[in-house]
């Protein structure tokens, strides 16, 4: 059996603080409404997840995000071993002024913070104490339970080497899969070849350093899921001044 699934709402309790410690404040403490923060650890694989908002206050920014979110209009191409297909989800970018990252080739510019990603955002960081730059939004939607993300690292060289990706989900809850990149074989002697989560509505998965190295990660399509889902990461973005020699095509590219 490979398959390794994370019961999130039974796993022991941890510090509902996270695990980069310090003299963050800690926000209320948990509850009904706020399960414990939980580690999720494998070789090379690194993630705290927990519930960041209560029900109430993660119904009310959903509406929000769904009212003032404007997703990137038309077809984004996407580009999957020489191919091109149309994205199987809305996505669009947010972040600070002067940011950049390419996708397949195309330059997109982040449209500017809104109050509602703002919100969430300086949550993220009370909670973490990390700060980020960017925001990449993924909606999926209603229609069929098809939409989804295949299989993918956030590796891209446009990212601040190290910082973690916050992940932070409201909507239907879906299921999360990551996979080790590389298949030891001989017994899984190394541990479990795939995790499976199911990340819930207000929820937040902090993915930190090697997590990206070693192991992939998707969101497949699940029939019997009919609700809307989405998903907002959060970034470090190199400014364009600091960047190496990024290669056309792969920053935040590949299946996204
Ligand atoms: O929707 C999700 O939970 C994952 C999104 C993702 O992996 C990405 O935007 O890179
Ligand atoms: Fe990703």
């Amino acid at each position: 059996m490979d398959a390794f699934v994370v019961k999130l709402p039974r796993g022991p309790a941890e510090d509902g603080g996270g695990s980069s410690g310090g003299k963050r404040p800690r926000l209320e403490k948990p509850g009904p409404e706020r399960p414990p923060a939980r580690e999720i650890r494998a070789e090379g694989l690194s993630c705290d997840y927990r519930i960041l908002f209560g029900k109430a206050e993660a119904d009310e920014i959903f509406q929000e995000l769904e009212k003032e979110v404007e997703y990137f209009e038309g077809i984004i191409p996407l580009q999957v071993f020489g191919t091109w297909h149309k994205i199987p989800r809305k996505k669009v970018t947010y972040g600070d002024p002067g940011l950049s990252y390419t996708y397949s080739g195309v330059t997109f510019h982040p449209k500017p913070w809104i109050p509602v990603l703002t919100r969430i955002r300086e949550r993220v960081t009370l909670e973490t104490g990390h700060t980020f730059n960017f925001v990449l939004i993924n909606r999926y939607s209603t229609k069929d339970g098809l939409d989804h993300i295949g299989e993918h690292r956030d590796d891209e060289k446009e990212l601040v080497p190290l910082s973690p990706i916050a992940s932070v989900s409201f909507g239907a809850c879906r299921d999360f899969v990551f996979r080790r990149r590389e298949q030891r074989g001989r017994g899984g002697a190394r541990g479990p070849a795939r995790i499976c989560l199911q990340l819930a509505h207000g929820s937040l998965l902090l993915m930190k350093h090697p997590t990206n190295v070693h192991w992939y990660h998707s969101l497949p399509p699940r029939r019997r899921v009919l609700a809307p889902r989405v998903n907002l990461t959060f970034r470090n973005v190199l400014p364009v001044s600091k960047r190496g020699n990024v290669q056309p095509g792969g920053p935040l590219g590949s299946e996204k």
